[in-house]
This record gives C-alpha cells, sequence and structure tokens, in this order.
C-alpha cells in the first residue's frame, strides 16, 4: 500500500518569523481535529522557502510530532559550483531535510525548468538519499485539446530516465487548478492518477493530487483509491486549516 503524504507547500510565503508562529500554532489545531492514531501513519510534510529550513529543523522536533517533516522545494544536480541562487542536495541532507519537491509547474514555467534539469535533479536528489516529489500536470490550453494524457505521459518519460522508483512520490498537478480555486473534479483527478501508475514500475509510489485542494473538499479527494495524498499551497499556509487537511475523514 502506498504511504499516504499530506504535504505542504509554502512557495516564497513566510519569514522565518511567521513560520515559527505557524509552528507555535500548528500542533494544538492538529491535536484539537482528530486522534493521533487517526493520522499516525500518515507523513506529514511542509516544504518551505530556503531560509526557513535549518530553523525549522531546530524546531520541529520539539513538537511531539513524529510523522511531521520539513521539506525542501528544489535542489541542483550538482554537488556544489558557480551557480548563483541555487542549493545543492548535500547542503539539504546536513540540515537532516529528507524530501524535497522537484519540477514545479511554477519552476517549469517561470524559471526555465525543462524535462532535462528536472531528470537531473531527481537523480542528485536521490543519490544523495532524498525523496524527491516530481510534479507533473498540464494546462489548460492542452486539456482542452484533449491532450492531458500524452503530455503527462511524456513527462514522466523524460523526467524518469534512471531515477529509483522505490524512493519517489510523484504529484499531479494540472496547471489549470494551482491558486485558481478551480479544483480537478475528484474522480477526474483519481482518473489520471490512475492512467500515471499505469505507466509506472512500481505500482505502489505514493501519488498525490495538487491544485486548489482546501479543507472543504480534502474529503472527497482523499476518498478516491488511486489518491494516496495532497500538495498542497495556499491553504497550507494557515494552521488551523492545513491541520484539518491533514485530518481529513
Ligand atoms: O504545490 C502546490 C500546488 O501548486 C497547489 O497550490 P494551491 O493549493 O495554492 O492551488
Amino acid at each position: 500500500m502506498p504511504k499516504i503524504v499530506i504535504a505542504g507547500n509554502w512557495k516564497m510565503y513566510k519569514t522565518q518569523s511567521e513560520a515559527k508562529a505557524f509552528f507555535s500554532e500548528f500542533p494544538a489545531h492538529l491535536k484539537a481535529t482528530a486522534s493521533q492514531a487517526a493520522i499516525a501513519d500518515q507523513q506529514i510534510l511542509i516544504c518551505v522557502p530556503y531560509t526557513n529550513l535549518a530553523i525549522l529543523q531546530t524546531l520541529v522536533p520539539s513538537l511531539g510530532q513524529n510523522n511531521l517533516s520539513i521539506g525542501a522545494q528544489n535542489v541542483h544536480w550538482a554537488e556544489n559550483g558557480a551557480f548563483t541562487g541555487e542549493i545543492s542536495a548535500p547542503m539539504l541532507v546536513e540540515l537532516g531535510i529528507k524530501y524535497v519537491i522537484i519540477g514545479h509547474s511554477e519552476r517549469r514555467q517561470f524559471f526555465g525548468e525543462t524535462d532535462e534539469t528536472v531528470n537531473k535533479r531527481l537523480k542528485s536528489a536521490q543519490a544523495h538519499g532524498l525523496t524527491p516529489i516530481l510534479c507533473v500536470g498540464e494546462s489548460k490550453q492542452q486539456r482542452d485539446a484533449n491532450e492531458t494524457e500524452s503530455w503527462i505521459f511524456s513527462q514522466l518519460a523524460a523526467d524518469l530516465v534512471d531515477v529509483d522508483q522505490n524512493n519517489l512520490i510523484i504529484a499531479y498537478e494540472p496547471i489549470w487548478a494551482i491558486g485558481t480555486g478551480d479544483t480537478c473534479e475528484a474522480t477526474e483527478a483519481n482518473r489520471v492518477i490512475g492512467l500515471i501508475r499505469s505507466k509506472l514500475s512500481n505500482r505502489d509510489i505514493t501519488i498525490q493530487y495538487g491544485g486548489s485542494v482546501k479543507s472543504d473538499n480534502i474529503d472527497e479527494i482523499m476518498a478516491q483509491p488511486e489518491i494516496n495524498g495532497v500538495l498542497v499551497g495556499g491553504a497550507s499556509l494557515d494552521p488551523a486549516g492545513f491541520a484539518r487537511i491533514v485530518n481529513y475523514r
């Protein structure tokens, strides 16, 4: 059975003091909304800006929530070098980070990320023991042109060359559903994720849905058999709202 991974992606939100304020409230909200037994088998993950990684790696162990981890939002493929503005896998590993998002559509759209660089980042992350969350998904234009499947299959084929499917999470994020409030129907997300799974050699991979996930649609999304978690942007910024998402039922 794939592990359930409920992840937040803070994107470029929260200063250190704002991040600390979030974690001063989040554990209480988690305890108030469900029993620990109900969420014990889940991985809870929050991928934060680089500037928050070190301080949260120090703070989170003191919260008594053993299934809560902090992750990064990108990683370069080189161990080090003249790559201004980038962060390497050894830098994340030294902080004790275990998860990193790779190939988010905002990286592909705004920062020139290609399938080739996504593939290099995935391999470097895995070589250093990190678990990558690979993001794939189609644009509105591609969906309207009935190219959803062919596009995602081409992303998977290129991104996963020589990538270890035993240490990988995939997030299906239709671009048109990100930050728009226009959630993909849960049954449609389930269908596409089933198709993604059919292309993998390891069928037990955790495959998440991402795109306008909120506390009021999480229950329906997580009720779908192919969906093993969510990657949540905007709604992960609020401690009460994200606790409710973690405690889906
Ligand atoms: O990584 C998260 C996704 O981009 C979803 O963002 P959103 O929940 O704000 O739509």
